[in-house]
């Protein structure tokens, strides 16, 4: 039977529908989403961008259950977000999401197998063995898996953040300027293993990004301005979405 949070949905990993979340009161108020309707489809990598303060972050938090939603309505897969208690949203993040940020959030006194298989610990659960080879193999972990976070570099410790994020398969993936803190090869790198994922494991990811050649890994992206969606392209690339960010200077 189907639960009064379940409905309906075509085949969208995740969805807001009119989200709008203010923050403040009155003439302080700052409508950080204004009404935002739109569909993460599944294994499509999505980038969201706009200028800082768009509600970038704002929209990613509160569809991946990291923040709440003002009114409107945000769902992974057919489950209501904004209807489940604290509880119920912490276990839907450990058992159906995946998060890459900017500072990698690794935990300094676990090794990077630990750090990559922590999500499963803590659900209590293993590893597929072929799948947990075949990430640390992709992302160059082989030999550094016995290594402390403060052994490895920053390139390395973000692709630990990836492996982690991508081997308990979850519905989907938020990344919240995965690349911003490394350099242009190391990020590169990191953003052919994002796309990888979605084409060969179809992987669904949501990515903010400022930066155009990160956005040129997704299949779509969205413009944020003002809290509200503005515009979006397909199959961008890096120059075409400098320009269309040209656009919000001007
Ligand atoms: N906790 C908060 N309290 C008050 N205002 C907030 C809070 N978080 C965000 N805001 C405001 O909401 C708006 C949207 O913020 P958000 O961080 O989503 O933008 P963004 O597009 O991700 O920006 P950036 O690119 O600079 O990271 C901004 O005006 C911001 O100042």
């Amino acid at each position: 039977m189907t639960s009064p949070t379940e409905v309906r949905t075509r085949s969208a990993a995740a969805r807001a529908i009119e989200a709008r979340k203010t923050y403040g009161e009155g003439e302080a108020a700052v409508h950080a989403l204004a009404g935002v309707t739109v569909d993460f489809p599944e294994h499509e990598f999505t980038a969201i961008m706009g200028p800082s303060g768009s509600g970038k972050s704002t929209l990613m938090q509160c569809v991946a259950g990291l923040d709440r939603l003002t009114s409107g309505a945000a769902f992974i897969g057919d489950t209501d977000i904004s209807k489940l208690n604290k509880t119920e949203l912490t276990l839907l993040r450990r058992d159906r999401l995946g998060f890459i940020f900017q500072q990698y959030n690794l935990i300094p006194s676990l090794t990077a197998r630990e750090n990559i298989l922590l999500p499963l610990t803590l659900a209590g659960t293993k590893a597929d063995q072929a799948w947990f080879d075949e990430i640390v193999r992709t992302v160059g972990l082989q030999e550094r898996l016995g290594n402390l976070p403060s052994q490895l570099s920053g390139g390395q410790q973000q692709r630990v953040a990836v492996a982690r994020a991508l081997v308990p398969k979850p519905d989907i993936i938020f990344a919240d300027e995965p690349t911003g803190a490394l350099d242009s090869r190391t990020g590169t790198e990191i953003l052919s293993f994002m796309r990888r994922a979605v084409d060969d494991t179809g992987q669904t990811i949501v990515m903010v990004t400022h930066d155009p050649h990160a956005a040129s890994y997704a299949n779509r992206v969205l413009f944020l301005a003002d809290g509200q969606i503005v515009d979006e392209m397909d199959n961008p690339t890096s120059d075409r979405v400098l320009d269309r960010m040209k656009r919000f200077e001007g």
